[in-house]
């Protein structure tokens, strides 16, 4: 914490966290990997604080293995159960799992096509879906627009906050604003949160291919660190920012600049590790231009004259989108009242906790409409 910042936890005023009444829900976390074991443990300790009494966890499953809990499951306890469970994980059992008293909340804590084209079948049945997989709304324009209809159809919600800036109030920032007649002309900045980490910490002198495994190692990449390198996963944000903001954008219309070489692209998931050197000559050439310049390394997102593109920009060190520091994203957007100034966001945009949070406010959200 900032020195210069008083640490409002130590202060006689903080109060801790209020307990909150919340109706029943029954939950369906799918994914114990990163960010799925940070849901568990977000929801152990409020079990233990007493913080929302009302959500119980119905299912637990990973892609092997799932466990049922009729009157639920202690999150604190539900890895083990899951390790030792010889159920196996099938999609099509989580809608009964979910069957009970209060809402029911599919928890998508996966990367996986397979779940993300569940969604709008899910919502259409009237269950509410939280995700942090950018899959269901951020690649084709017609798999965004199937949950749209779903979720009128079945009259239920979709929490999405987690799948850009990891929580930030990106998506909602853009819809308050046009829920109040704002228009949004451009959105501009850093999407990803290991890409930011990763610029942020690269020297110019040791091995870029280094710093990528200490990011994935720290859980900010995707599970394959191509999904970001790549641009992809940044292209997936942007459409789903793009099309928050009211502009239906297809996957193709984002020019993309991505990081890795073909030969790289082309490899196996398990061959990738050692081939992360690849990299490493690119990096270096584009850092020394930057550094000649006196310029930092940003990978972008831009979303500006109806034009869509991703890729790695080098910026004045004092350029507004240059800022921030650690896996901090950095967004800025105008719209008819942010019209010369923009509104900015800034904070951690990837993480393990920051991401379970996330996807936890949109459970409360959903719970408690
Ligand atoms: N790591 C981060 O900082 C952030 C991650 N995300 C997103 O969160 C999602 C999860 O990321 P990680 O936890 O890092 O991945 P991970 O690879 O650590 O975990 C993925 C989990 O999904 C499970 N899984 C795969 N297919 C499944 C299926 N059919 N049914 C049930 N479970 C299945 C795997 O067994 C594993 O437990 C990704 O979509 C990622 O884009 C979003 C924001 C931030
Ligand atoms: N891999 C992603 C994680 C969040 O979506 C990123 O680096 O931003």
């Amino acid at each position: 914490m900032n020195a210069l910042v008083e640490d409002l936890r130590t202060s006689p005023a903080h109060g801790g966290a209020i307990p909150r009444p919340v109706a029943q829900a029954r939950l369906a976390l799918l994914g114990t990997g990163t960010v799925g074991s940070a849901v568990l443990a977000r929801l152990a300790a409020w079990q233990d604080s007493g913080f929302a009494p009302g959500l119980q966890l119905a299912h637990v499953a990973n892609s092997r293995r799932a466990v049922d809990g009729e009157a639920g499951l202690a999150p604190g306890l539900a890895r083990a159960r899951l390790d030792g469970s010889d159920q196996a994980s099938r999609l099509d059992d989580v809608p009964a799992a979910l069957r009970g008293a209060g809402k029911s909340i599919v928890v998508d804590a996966t990367a996986s096509a397979e779940v993300a084209a569940r969604h709008a079948a899910w919502l259409e049945q009237g269950i509410h879906v939280v995700t942090a997989c950018k899959l269901a709304r951020g690649t084709s324009l017609a798999g965004w627009q199937a949950v749209e209809v779903a979720k009128s159809r079945g009259g239920s919600q979709y929490g999405d906050a987690a799948t850009v800036g990891a929580g930030l109030p990106l998506l909602r920032s853009i819809r308050d604003l046009r829920a109040g007649g704002d228009r949004i002309h451009a959105v501009a900045g850093v999407l990803s949160g290991s890409l930011a980490w990763l610029f942020n910490h690269y020297d110019g002198l040791r091995p870029f291919s280094g710093f990528v495994r200490n990011a994935r190692d720290a859980g900010y990449t995707e599970p394959d660190p191509r999904e970001d390198l790549s641009g992809e996963d940044v292209r997936r944000k942007l459409l789903i920012l793009a099309r928050a903001a009211g502009v239906a954008l297809e996957q193709e219309a984002v020019e993309v600049t991505s990081l890795v070489p073909p030969d790289m692209a082309a490899l196996g998931r398990g061959e990738v590790d050692a081939a992360l050197p690849r990299l490493d000559p690119l990096l270096r050439q584009r850092y020394a231009q930057a550094y000649k310049n006196g310029e930092v390394l940003r990978f972008v997102a831009r979303l500006e004259q109806g034009r869509a593109r991703v890729g790695l920009e080098s910026l004045p060190a004092d350029h507004a989108l240059a800022g921030g520091a650690g896996t901090d994203n950095r967004v800025a957007i105008w719209s008819d009242r942010y019209r010369d100034q923009p509104l900015v966001i800034q904070g951690p945009g990837a993480g393990a906790e920051v991401t379970a949070a996330g996807l936890l406010d949109d459970v409360l959200r959903i719970a408690a409409s």
